[in-house]
């Protein structure tokens, strides 16, 4: 089933970026810059977000460089949208590093200011980014690590819980976690399932109730991230990892690892894509967007 909805995300979404790219003021294809460097890499950077691809071993590192905190903005959603289907795009990209250039923080998560005193139409517009970043990500065929090289709450923990695997600094200064309640939000239930599949319902319905943000140390006990290394080496560690996890059976196995191999196979969607757009117009109707802005109460 999540097979199905990656690859029904994977073809409902490349038409609404390619709209993006023509008719949207927040950024598009052409502010991406490329440019060559040594050794078969090639490096593509927008304003948010550098590109950086290994052609020799397949693999791109997406670094979120948007200080001061990497939060999600609409121009930031879109830019790193435009980025991935990129990637996936490219036949010779099989596996994306995710991590941040920005000292201590991964993603401070949306972008609150995207959330206080604006229209229902911006809300919808942002709303939609928003599911469209996890939609991509998630649905990636592609392997996906996030090397989380800082604090990641709320917004940043779901693009980390979008990504196959998840390596953290080993830094008890930095958290992660789906702190939502605490700010008096409700997840949507397709961020509550990415949290339940990875740390199981007990935990995620703990993390979630109480808004929980986990330290480095917890946030690998409670399964949140995989694995702990120090600071320095996180990103050489989501390399290595990366090139085990390519060294999987693809092309010619079809069933053995989907995202492998489902470059190879037919994509047409068999269902349709989860209607999430139910979101965006809650988020308007049911007034949370006031509610959770201190200086609109
Ligand atoms: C129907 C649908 C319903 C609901 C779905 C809603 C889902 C929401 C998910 C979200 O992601 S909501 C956003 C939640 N984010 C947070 O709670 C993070 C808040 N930020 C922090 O905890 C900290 O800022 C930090 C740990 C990320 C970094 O700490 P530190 O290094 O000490 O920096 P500062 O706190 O001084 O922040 C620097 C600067 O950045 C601004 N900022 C921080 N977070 C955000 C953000 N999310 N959006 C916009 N701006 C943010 C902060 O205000 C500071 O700005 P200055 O101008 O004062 O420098």
């Amino acid at each position: 089933m999540a097979t199905l909805l990656k690859h029904s995300a994977k073809y409902a979404l490349s038409g609404r970026l390619a709209r993006l790219c023509v008719h949207s003021r927040h950024g598009g294809l052409q502010c991406l810059q490329p440019c060559l460097l040594p050794h078969q890499r090639s490096a593509s950077t927008g304003s948010k977000i550098l590109v950086e691809m290994d052609n020799s071993t397949g693999i791109a590192v997406l670094t979120m460089k948007s200080p001061p905190v990497n939060s999600l903005s609409l121009d930031f959603l879109t830019e790193f949208s435009i980025s991935l289907e990129k990637l996936e795009l490219d036949r010779g990209c099989r596996g994306v590093i995710l991590t941040s250039a920005l000292p201590k923080i991964f993603s401070a998560g949306l972008d609150i200011m995207e959330m206080c005193g604006k229209s229902p139409e911006h809300c919808g517009e942002f709303w939609k980014a928003v599911q469209e970043m996890w939609l991509r990500l998630y649905g990636s065929s592609m392997i996906t690590i996030a090397a989380i090289n800082g604090s990641s709450p709320a917004g940043g923990c779901l693009m980390a819980l979008a990504c196959d695997y998840r390596i953290m600094a080993e830094n008890p200064k930095y958290s992660i976690g789906l702190n939502e309640t605490q700010l008096g939000i409700v997840a949507p239930f397709w961020f509550k399932d990415t949290l339940v599949n990875t740390v199981g319902n007990r935990v995620a319905e703990l993390s979630l109730q109480l808004g929980l943000l986990y330290s480095a140390p917890d946030a690998l006990r409670t399964g949140l991230v995989d694995l702990l290394v120090p600071e320095d080496k996180v990103l050489s560690t989501a390399s290595q990892t990366m090139t085990q996890w390519l060294a999987i059976p693809g092309e010619n196995a079809i069933g053995s690892n989907p995202r492998v191999s489902s470059s190879k196979v037919d994509l047409t969607p068999k269902v349709h894509m989860v209607d999430l757009s139910h979101s965006s117009e809650s988020m308007c109707s049911l007034n949370w967007i006031p509610w959770t802005c201190s200086n609109r109460a």
